[in-house]
């Protein structure tokens, strides 16, 4: 049975300090809550807060450690980087990869991703991969041919094995940070499709066993009606997990 998974990315957001101040503040606030069937809480911090960030969610005992990012390479000469093996050294459990930023703002193409998922598949990690269209691609009404690409190019590659370790991230770009939801039909639709894509690549029960996430401007108040759609697996959730009320809202909201 998949899980249902509800992600904090804190993107290059947030000091040390506040950082650590509101992990604590998740943690006790959710340390309180008997968390729904099945669900799972990340918190992807910047990078030089996951190990201190680590052993705080290592206390609490409930939430996981994501990362933002990953370089594709075990180890070497390639300054500024973390490979997954480090990441994994200090705690992580999932990375984010293909987020529209990374493929928008520091080119990250198919074949990169690609490398990236290896990576962080050889390392243990679980790999949570981010496809979505753009406004122009929607109103051209090109998003099923846009996302399948994305699925073929991007994941489809795996082995079986390797699929089962992966979740989906379905974030329509012009939902992001804009305020502007996808409908939960919207997002009920895509989720669906993506799911029969999977069904199609691999077998029907790789395709019940996948995780997928809404991400785009998912909050406190919507997030209910999100989760309540029956291939929508919880969220990726940017703003609204920068703090502690709004994120437990969410964790709550199945
Ligand atoms: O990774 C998170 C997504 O990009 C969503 O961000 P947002 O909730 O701020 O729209």
């Amino acid at each position: 049975m998949r899980k249902n998974i509800v992600a904090g990315n804190w993107k290059m957001n947030m000091t040390y300090q506040d950082g650590l101040a509101l992990v604590s503040e998740i943690t006790n606030m959710v340390a309180d809550e008997t968390l729904g069937a099945n669900v799972e809480v990340v918190i992807a911090p910047p990078a030089p807060f996951l190990h201190s960030v680590g052993k705080l969610l290592a206390e609490g005992g409930k939430i996981h450690l994501g990362a933002q990012n990953c370089h594709q390479k075990e180890s070497g000469a390639y300054t500024g980087e973390i490979s997954a093996k480090q990441l994994q050294s200090v705690g992580v459990e999932y990375v984010i990869l293909g987020h529209s930023e990374r493929r928008q703002y520091f080119g990250e193409d198919d074949e990169l991703l690609s490398q990236k998922l290896k990576a962080v598949l050889a390392a243990g990690l679980k790999p949570i991969f981010c496809i979505g269209e753009s406004l122009e691609t929607r109103e051209a009404d090109e998003t099923f041919a846009f996302l399948t690409t994305q699925l073929k190019n991007g994941l489809f590659h795996l082995s079986n094995e390797e699929f089962a370790q992966v979740v989906i991230a379905y974030e329509p770009i012009w939902a992001i940070g804009t305020g502007k939801t996808a409908t939960s039909q919207q997002a009920q639709e895509v989720h669906a499709f993506i799911r029969e894509q999977i069904a199609g690549a691999y077998d029907a029960e790789a395709a019940l066993n996948t995780t997928i996430l809404y991400g785009g401007s998912a909050n406190a108040q919507n997030a209910r009606e999100l989760f309540s759609q029956p291939d929508v697996d919880g969220g990726l959730i940017g703003g609204a997990s920068l703090k502690s009320r709004d994120f437990t809202e969410i964790i709550k909201s199945f």
